[in-house]
């Protein structure tokens, strides 16, 4: 009986499995890691980003030591979103009875799922990938609505290889129209706030609400901050505005249908006057420079939706 000779083996260099996006979901937190090593942490409280590392690890954003981070209290730090008023609401208008900021940044949301992630199918390749995470909140899962509204918000959260984007969409799914206001309160982290200054804000005026919301002329030179900071930047000009460490580019914000920015620093005497806020001269390592649309209100007729954005470059 012929044996049948067996073909000599054809070597072959072992193919690894390409990386891919990870994302894990503890029901109170989703977290994102993409191949490349940038992560993304986003809580379901407030659909807040409480962490936005870069892939040698840094991280991008402010979180105060005191935050609380268990859905009693918005989130010190991170991005909260501030949704339908921005500050405390006046008492004659129907935001009337919602907390300040609105009640975006302390509601539970829901997680609806990673809705795009690429990544290179190249075998041994780490990819290009990105994912996103989309976020939703209507009227009906708010089981206190001091706000008499129907709406249905998707907030989505993109984490690439070197830039963050956060957008809302508001639908208006009710029957009458209603004006509303929206903020992205994003803190940066920096290493020195006395270090850092924020540029692109040159030529727009601001209201300065540490002078009692004074208006203020445009400045025509870059931002220091070296004391309590808190103004709007009304009709900001389109172009990137850039957050800068010693003089080195650090962030880039650019933004869509979102005409204002606010630049916040609580400094010393105000941040120890907030019992969330933490360490100490922690105000020394952040700034906040908030996209949005707060100087007037956004109409929403009923059935039209609404949208914008912010994409923050770690540089
Ligand atoms: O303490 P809160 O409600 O998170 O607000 C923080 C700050 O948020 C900023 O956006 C406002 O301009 C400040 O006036 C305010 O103090």
């Amino acid at each position: 009986m012929d044996r049948a000779k067996k073909p000599a083996a054809i070597p072959v260099s072992p193919i690894q499995p390409t990386p891919q996006v990870s994302i894990s979901d503890d029901n109170s937190r989703v977290t994102a890691n993409l191949p490349t090593g940038q992560q993304l942490q986003v809580l379901l409280y407030g659909a807040t980003v409480i962490s936005w590392k870069s892939a040698n690890g840094k991280e991008n954003l402010f979180l105060s030591s005191k935050a609380h981070l268990d859905g009693s209290k918005p989130v010190r730090g991170g991005i909260p979103l501030v949704f339908p008023v921005f500050g405390p609401p006046s008492s004659d208008h129907p935001t009337g009875r919602l907390p300040q900021h609105g009640f975006a940044r302390n509601s539970r949301w829901e997680y609806l799922g990673k809705s795009s992630s690429e990544s290179s199918t190249l075998p041994n390749s780490k990819g290009d990938a990105s994912v996103k995470l989309d976020f939703g909140l209507s009227n009906s899962m708010l089981s206190d609505s001091k706000w008499d509204y129907e709406f249905n918000l998707t907030y989505s959260v993109t984490l690439s290889q070197d830039s963050l984007e956060t957008s809302l969409a508001v639908r208006n799914t009710g029957t009458s129209n209603y004006e509303f206001q929206v903020l992205f309160h994003t803190y940066l982290a920096v290493d020195s706030i006395t270090e850092t200054t924020v540029s692109g804000l040159e030529k727009a005026a601001f209201k300065d609400k540490v002078q009692g919301g004074k208006e203020v002329e445009p400045a025509g030179k870059p931002i220091s901050i070296g004391s309590e900071t808190d103004r709007i930047y009304t009709a900001a000009p389109e172009q990137a505005i850039k957050i800068l460490e010693k003089g080195k580019d650090r962030y880039e914000l650019t933004r869509d249908m979102l005409s204002d920015v606010v630049v916040w620093n609580p400094w010393l005497e105000k941040a120890k006057g907030m019992a969330d806020f933490g360490p100490e001269d922690g105000h020394k390592k952040m700034v906040c420079v908030e996209a949005g649309s707060v100087s007037a209100w956004n109409t929403l007729d009923a059935g039209d939706t609404w949208e914008g954005g912010q994409r923050i470059k770690a540089l």
